[in-house]
C-alpha cells in the first residue's frame, strides 16, 4: 500500500472550551503542520482565558476505551500526551502505550496553567515520572522540568541545560527545555539528550498571548517529526513556527485575559474570498461608469464619428506598447511556466495589436501618428510603470488586471449593444473584446490574480488591492478622455477595416 498522504497524529489530552489550549489547541497545531489530528480527552475542563474554574475526568475504563477505539482502527504515527489529570490517567495510558506505542512519541509534562491552576494532581508526578522511558522527548518548561528532576528550580539558562541533561541520562529521553519562564528578552529552548545540546534560541514576544503555547509546540512537534529526519529538526521548524503563532496571537482579540496563540499566522488568506470576488465592486463600478462615457455610449449606439474613435485607438495604441512592457514583467517574475507564458504571450500580442492598429486603421485616419501621449494616457502608464518597477509578481499582476478584465465586460455589454443596431459601424472591434478568445485570456489572468493572492500576506493583499483599483480609475479616465462632437453619423470611412489584425489578448 502506498504511504498515508498525511501523518496520522493523535493527541491525549484535556480540554479547553476556548480552543486555545489543550486537545483543541493540539488538533489545529496538527492542521497546521498539515497532519491529520486525532484526540483522546483525558479530562473535561472549564476553562478560558483568564484561568481554570473545575474540572471532570472521566472513568479511566473510558478513556481506555477511546484509546482502543483508535488502537483498534488507525494506524498512529506520531502522538503528544498532555494534561494526565490523575495518576490513574498516567498509568492508563503508560499501560495503553506499553502495547501500541507509536513510532513517536511527545510527552508535555503539564502540571501548571499559565493562568496558576493545578492541572495534574500532586500525588500523580510519580506516575508522569514512570511515563517518561516510553516517550521520545518531554517538554518541561523551568518549574516542571525541575520537579520531574526532584531538584530546585533553576535559575539561569545554563542550570537548566544542566538540569535537563541530568534528566535525559536518568531517564534515556530527550528534553526539550523552555525558556519561556526565564523572564528577560530571550525564549530560548534546547533540545538536550544524555550527550548532546541543540539550542534553539527564540527572541521573547511582548505579548499577554501566550496561553497554550506548551501545548501548541509538543503538538507541533509530534506533528512534524514523521516528516523531519531528526527530533532536533523538528523542533527547530515548530519553534520557528511558535514564534510567529504568538505574535500575531494578540490579532485573534480572543478572551480578555491571557488570550492563544494564532496557530494559521502562516496562512494569513486561508478563508478569505478570492481577489477577484474581493475587488469585483470596483471592476462592477468602473465598468458602469466607462459605459457612461459619452465615447462608449456612442460606441454602443453606432452614432460615435470617426475622428474620436480615430483618436481613441491612436491612444490606445501608444498605451499598448507601454503595456507590453509590464506585461513582459509580469512574465519575467511569474512563479510558474503557464503564467510565464500567458504574460509573455500577452506582451507580444500587445505588439502586434498595436502594429494591426497602425497598418489597418490608424493609417487611414486623420491623426497624426505624431501625436503624443495625452496626459490621461501618460498617467496610466507611469502608474504601471511604477507597480512593474517596485511591486512584487501579485501586485503586477493586480495592475494589468482591469485591462483584461473590465476591456471584456464593457465588450459583452457593447457587443450586445451593437447586435441591436443594424450595421453597426464598429461591431467587428466591439466583438474582439466582446467575445473568444478575449474572454477567455480574461477569466484566464482572472485565475492567475487570485493564485497569486493567495499566496501573500495581508499588506501585500492590500497592494494588490489598491493598485488593481488604481488601474480600474486610470481605464475609466481613459474611456473618458477623448472629447465626443455632438451629432454626426458614425462609422469608418470606406475601405477602413477595423478588425484588429492579431488575435487579442490584451485589451
Ligand atoms: N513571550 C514569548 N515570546 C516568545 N516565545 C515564547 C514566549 N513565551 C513562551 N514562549 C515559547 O513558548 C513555548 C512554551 O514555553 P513555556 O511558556 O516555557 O511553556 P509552558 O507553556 O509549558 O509553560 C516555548 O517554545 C517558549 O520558548
Ligand atoms: C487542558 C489543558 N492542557 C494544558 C494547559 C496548559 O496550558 P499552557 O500552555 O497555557 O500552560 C491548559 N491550560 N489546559
Amino acid at each position: 500500500m502506498s504511504a498515508p498522504s498525511r501523518p496520522r497524529v493523535l493527541t491525549v489530552a484535556g480540554t479547553d472550551p476556548t480552543g486555545g489550549a489543550g486537545v483543541q489547541a493540539d488538533l489545529k497545531s496538527f492542521a497546521a503542520h498539515g497532519a491529520y489530528g486525532m484526540a483522546v480527552v483525558t479530562a473535561l475542563v472549564a476553562q478560558n482565558t483568564h484561568g481554570v474554574r473545575s474540572s471532570v475526568v472521566p472513568d479511566v475504563a473510558f478513556l481506555r476505551a477511546q484509546l482502543d477505539a483508535v488502537s483498534d482502527d488507525v494506524t498512529v504515527d506520531a502522538m503528544k500526551i498532555g494534561m494526565l489529570a490523575t495518576a490513574d490517567v498516567a498509568r492508563t495510558v503508560r499501560a495503553w502505550l506499553a502495547e501500541h506505542r507509536p513510532p513517536h512519541v511527545v510527552l508535555d509534562p503539564v502540571m501548571v496553567a499559565t493562568s496558576g491552576d493545578r492541572l495534574l494532581d500532586a500525588d500523580a508526578v510519580a506516575a508522569v515520572r514512570d511515563l517518561l522511558p516510553l516517550a521520545d522527548v518531554v517538554t518541561p518548561n523551568l518549574p516542571e522540568l525541575a520537579v520531574l528532576a526532584d531538584e530546585p528550580r533553576a535559575a539561569t539558562w545554563q542550570e537548566a541545560l544542566a538540569q535537563a541533561g541530568r534528566l535525559a541520562r536518568t531517564t534515556g529521553v530527550a528534553v526539550l527545555v523552555k525558556g519561556g519562564h526565564l523572564g528577560g528578552d530571550a525564549s530560548p529552548d534546547a533540545l538536550v539528550d544524555a550527550t548532546s545540546v541543540v539550542e534553539l534560541p527564540g527572541a521573547r514576544v511582548a505579548t499577554t498571548s501566550t496561553h497554550g503555547t506548551g501545548c501548541s509546540l509538543s503538538a507541533a512537534l509530534a506533528a512534524l517529526r514523521p516528516r523531519r529526519p531528526d527530533w532536533a529538526r523538528a523542533a527547530r521548524d515548530a519553534k520557528r513556527w511558535l514564534g510567529g503563532a504568538i505574535a500575531a496571537g494578540a490579532a485573534l482579540q480572543v478572551g480578555s485575559g491571557h488570550g492563544p496563540v494564532d496557530h494559521l499566522h502562516h496562512l494569513p488568506t486561508l478563508g478569505l474570498p478570492s481577489f477577484t470576488d474581493d475587488v469585483a465592486p470596483a471592476l462592477a463600478d468602473a465598468c458602469r461608469d466607462s459605459l457612461a462615457s459619452p465615447l462608449v455610449a456612442a460606441l454602443a449606439d453606432g452614432t460615435l464619428p470617426f475622428a474620436p474613435f480615430a483618436e481613441q485607438l491612436h491612444q490606445d495604441a501608444l498605451y499598448l506598447t507601454a503595456y507590453s512592457r509590464v506585461l513582459a514583467r509580469a512574465a519575467q517574475l511569474a512563479p510558474t511556466g503557464e503564467a510565464q507564458e500567458f504574460f509573455a504571450r500577452g506582451a507580444h500580442s500587445c505588439l502586434a495589436v498595436e502594429r494591426g492598429l497602425h497598418e489597418s486603421y490608424l493609417a487611414r485616419a486623420a491623426v497624426r501618428p505624431s501625436t503624443p501621449a495625452s496626459a490621461v494616457t501618460t498617467a496610466y502608464v507611469d502608474h504601471l510603470a511604477a507597480v512593474s518597477a517596485h511591486g512584487s509578481y501579485a501586485e503586477v499582476v493586480a495592475a494589468v488586471l482591469p485591462c483584461y478584465w473590465l476591456y471584456a465586460e464593457v465588450g459583452t455589454r457593447l457587443l450586445a449593444l451593437a447586435d441591436a443596431v443594424p450595421g453597426h459601424p464598429y461591431r467587428d472591434w466591439v466583438a474582439t473584446y466582446g467575445s473568444a478568445p478575449f474572454t477567455d485570456h480574461a477569466a484566464h489572468a482572472c485565475r492567475l490574480a487570485d493564485d497569486a493572492a493567495s499566496h501573500v500576506d495581508p499588506a501585500t493583499r492590500a497592494r494588490m488591492t489598491a493598485a488593481f483599483v488604481t488601474s480600474c480609475r486610470h481605464e475609466v479616465a481613459f474611456f473618458g478622455q477623448v472629447a465626443v462632437a455632438a451629432g454626426g453619423p458614425g462609422g469608418a470611412p470606406a475601405g477602413a477595416d477595423v478588425r484588429e489584425a492579431d488575435a487579442l489578448a490584451v485589451g
